[in-house]
C-alpha cells in the first residue's frame, strides 16, 4: 500500500527535539475521572515545540479526553496543564457554520486588520484559493477538512490538535491529506498531537507514536525513519511492535496476507 509521499517544498528538517529547553506541552502524573470512571490515571506527557506526536490506543481508552484537555475543551480541575496559548483543534467533521461562506468560516473570531487577506491566505495555502465565497455545503470532504485546517492554521497555533481528521475520507483523500499536513507543519512547525486508529497513519507522519493504554503512555516509538516515509522492513517492524501493544496479532510477516489492518493500516480497536 503506497504511504504519504509528501511534497518536500524544503529539505527534510531535523529538530533537536531533544535540546529544546521548555515543552510545549507538559502534563505531570495528570488524572481525569468520570463518576467512578478513571480514564486518565497519572499521566505524563511532554511534546517539544515543533514535535510531532501521534497517540493510538483503544477506542474507550481516553484520546479524546486528553487531546480535548490539552485544547482547554475538558476542565483539568486545578491541575497544571502547560500547553502553548495558541491553540487549534481540527476534528472528525470540519463543524463549519453551514450559513458562512468559506472564507467567513476560516476568519471567524479573528482579531486585528486584514481578516479577510489572511483567511485568504490560509485557504491558499490548504489549495483553496478558488472556494473561497463557497457555502460549506457545496463542499466535498476533503474540502471540508482543507477548510478546517485553514481555520486552524489561520490563528497560527502553537499547538495543533487533530482528533482523527483524516477518519471519514476515502483512502485517496486521506493521503492527500497527509501530504498536506506535513507541509503545513513543515512550513508553520506548531507541536501536534494527532489522534488516530490508523498505526500506518501514525507512523508515517509522526516524529513519535504513543500508545494510551489504561490511562497511562503505555508504550513510546520515536520514529527516527527520513520522510517521505516508505513501508520498508523498518517501517514494517515498528509496525507490528506498536499493534503487538495495541493487542493485534499481525502475523509473522509483511506480504503473507496476515496483517489484519485495512489497506489503509487502519486497525478495528
Ligand atoms: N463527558 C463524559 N462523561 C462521561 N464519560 C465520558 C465523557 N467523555 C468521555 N467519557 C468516557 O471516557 C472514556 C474515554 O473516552 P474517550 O472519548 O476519551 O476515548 P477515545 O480513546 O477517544 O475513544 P474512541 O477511540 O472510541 O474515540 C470512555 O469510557 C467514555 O465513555
Amino acid at each position: 500500500m503506497a504511504v504519504s509521499q509528501p511534497r518536500l517544498s524544503r529539505p527534510a528538517v531535523t529538530r533537536p527535539l531533544q535540546q529544546a529547553a521548555e515543552p510545549a506541552v507538559r502534563l505531570s502524573n495528570f488524572v481525569r475521572r468520570f463518576g467512578d470512571n478513571t480514564v486518565i490515571d497519572g499521566l505524563d506527557l511532554s511534546i517539544a515545540p515543533g514535535e510531532f506526536v501521534a497517540l493510538l490506543g483503544a477506542s474507550g481508552s481516553g484520546k479524546t479526553t486528553l487531546l480535548r484537555t490539552l485544547a482547554g475543551l475538558d476542565p483539568a480541575g486545578g491541575q497544571d496543564v502547560k500547553t502553548p496559548d495558541a491553540r487549534a483543534v481540527v476534528f472528525q467533521d470540519a463543524r463549519l457554520l453551514p450559513w458562512k461562506k468559506v472564507w467567513r468560516n476560516v476568519a471567524l473570531g479573528l482579531s486585528g486588520g486584514n481578516v479577510r487577506a489572511r483567511a485568504e491566505a490560509a485557504l491558499k495555502e490548504v489549495g483553496l484559493s478558488h472556494r473561497l465565497d463557497a457555502w460549506p455545503g457545496t463542499l466535498s470532504g476533503g474540502e471540508a477538512q482543507r477548510t478546517a485546517l485553514a481555520r486552524a492554521l489561520v490563528r497560527a497555533p502553537g499547538l495543533l490538535l487533530l482528533d482523527e481528521p483524516f477518519a471519514a475520507l476515502d483512502a485517496l483523500t486521506r493521503l492527500k491529506m497527509h501530504d498536506l499536513v506535513l507541509s503545513l507543519w513543515r512550513e508553520h512547525a506548531p507541536a501536534v498531537l494527532l489522534v488516530t486508529h490508523d498505526v500506518d497513519e501514525a507512523i508515517a507522519l509522526a516524529d513519535r507514536v504513543l500508545v494510551l493504554d489504561k490511562g497511562r503512555i503505555a508504550a513510546e516509538e520515536r520514529i527516527t525513519l527520513d520522510r517521505p516515509r516508505t513501508l520498508d522492513a523498518r517501517f514494517q517492524a515498528i509496525r507490528r511492535r506498536l499493534l503487538s501493544q495495541l493487542g493485534v496479532e499481525s502475523g509473522p510477516a509483511h506480504g503473507e496476507g496476515h496483517l489484519l489492518a485495512f489497506p489503509t493500516g487502519e486497525v478495528v480497536l
